[in-house]
């Protein structure tokens, strides 16, 4: 069975569409990174799979419970992180998850639910003193109250430092570990790189690209960086370099050249031009885009990962142009 499973599913508010017929399928037991920019349609997705938002068409299933006619259902089955979560400031950690628990009707322990969250020490103090991330973690404790087959997370990092992050990252790598789904919304690529074993990037309401982030990678092949390092920089080069068809942003710093590719396959002519030139080459590097450039990629105007041509082997690899 399918933990989430969505079909055709739209979401309009007036004039606006905020989710255009998203297929949506998330495998038990994965952990799913759900991305892309602010207003590309995460929350509103959310909220419809929650029952929150009734669809203006498509369908949607929930641990196999329809998301229109069986909401409770999906609602008592899983767990959820709001992105916006209020706290009592009077009330302790351990009040806070027997509020979820009575709420649910379920009959965990709240201090093992705290445990689970590294909380233990804390359970007794008011959470008007906690940090964002021990808040955060007291809104965890909550969402595992019932021991949900699926935990909906939305930005489970915002506002939190590195250390708090990485926290958050091995708890909900844990809970994975236990057998439970993840969804969990984000626009923070390192969080999800780090832990997800697939990603869907949303952007203006369509999911524009969905993968494991290696492969989307490999997608992506644009704007690529290639530095070669000669014994001596021969004049002319840099405009030799510029009149190659998808090659760019040529510059020189010492004795290395850099170049943007549009794609590998550009690293030969490159190496070549530089050689014709007179130069002798000692060594070649390239330089891959960061994740941050392939959200860019996924969600932007400028880029469309669609123009690039699929990544081919380096011509040489920093191993080999070391050796
Ligand atoms: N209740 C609403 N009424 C009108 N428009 C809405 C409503 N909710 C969302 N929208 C619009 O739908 C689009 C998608 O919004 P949504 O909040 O789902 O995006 P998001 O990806 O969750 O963004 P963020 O990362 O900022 O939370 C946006 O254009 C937003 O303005």
């Amino acid at each position: 069975m399918r933990a989430i499973h969505t079909k055709s599913l739209t979401r309009e508010f007036g004039n606006i569409t905020a989710v255009k017929s998203l297929d949506l399928k998330v495998p038990e037991g994965e952990i799913y990174g759900f991305l892309g920019p602010n207003g590309a349609g995460k929350s509103t997705t959310i909220n419809m799979l929650l029952g929150f938002t009734p669809p203006s068409s498509g369908t949607g299933t929930v641990l196999g419970h329809d998301i229109e006619d069986e909401s409770l259902a999906v609602r008592q089955s899983i767990g959820v992180l709001p992105e916006d979560f209020g706290m009592y400031e009077r009330l302790t950690a351990r009040k806070h998850v027997q509020f979820a628990v009575d709420t649910k009707g379920a009959n965990d322990d709240p201090d093992v639910l705290l445990e689970r969250v590294g909380l233990a020490d804390a359970a007794d103090r008011k959470a008007g003193g906690f940090s964002t991330g021990m808040k955060q973690r007291v809104a965890l404790a909550m969402a595992l109250v019932g021991d949900p087959d699926l935990l909906v997370l939305d930005e489970p990092s915002s506002g939190l430092d590195p250390n708090g992050a990485r926290e958050m990252r091995e708890i909900i790598r844990s809970e994975n570990e236990r057998g439970t789904t993840v969804f969990f919304s984000s626009h923070i690529m390192e969080q999800v790189e780090a832990i997800c074993d697939r990603v869907g990037i949303m952007r203006d309401g369509r999911l524009v690209a969905e993968d494991t982030i290696d492969a989307l990678k490999d997608q992506f092949a644009a704007d690529s960086r290639l530095k070669v390092t000669v014994d001596a920089v021969e004049s002319g080069v840099v405009s030799a370099l510029e009149s190659l068809e998808g090659v760019s942003d040529v510059s020189v710093d010492g004795t290395a050249i850099s170049a943007a590719l549009t794609d590998s396959r550009r690293k030969a002519p490159v190496i070549n031009t530089v050689e014709e030139t007179g130069a002798v080459v000692t060594d070649i590097t390239s330089e891959e885009p960061s994740l941050e450039d392939l959200f860019a990629a996924f969600t932007n105007d400028t880029h469309s990962p669609a123009d690039s041509a699929p990544r081919e082997q380096a011509v040489v690899t920093e191993e080999e142009s070391s050796a």
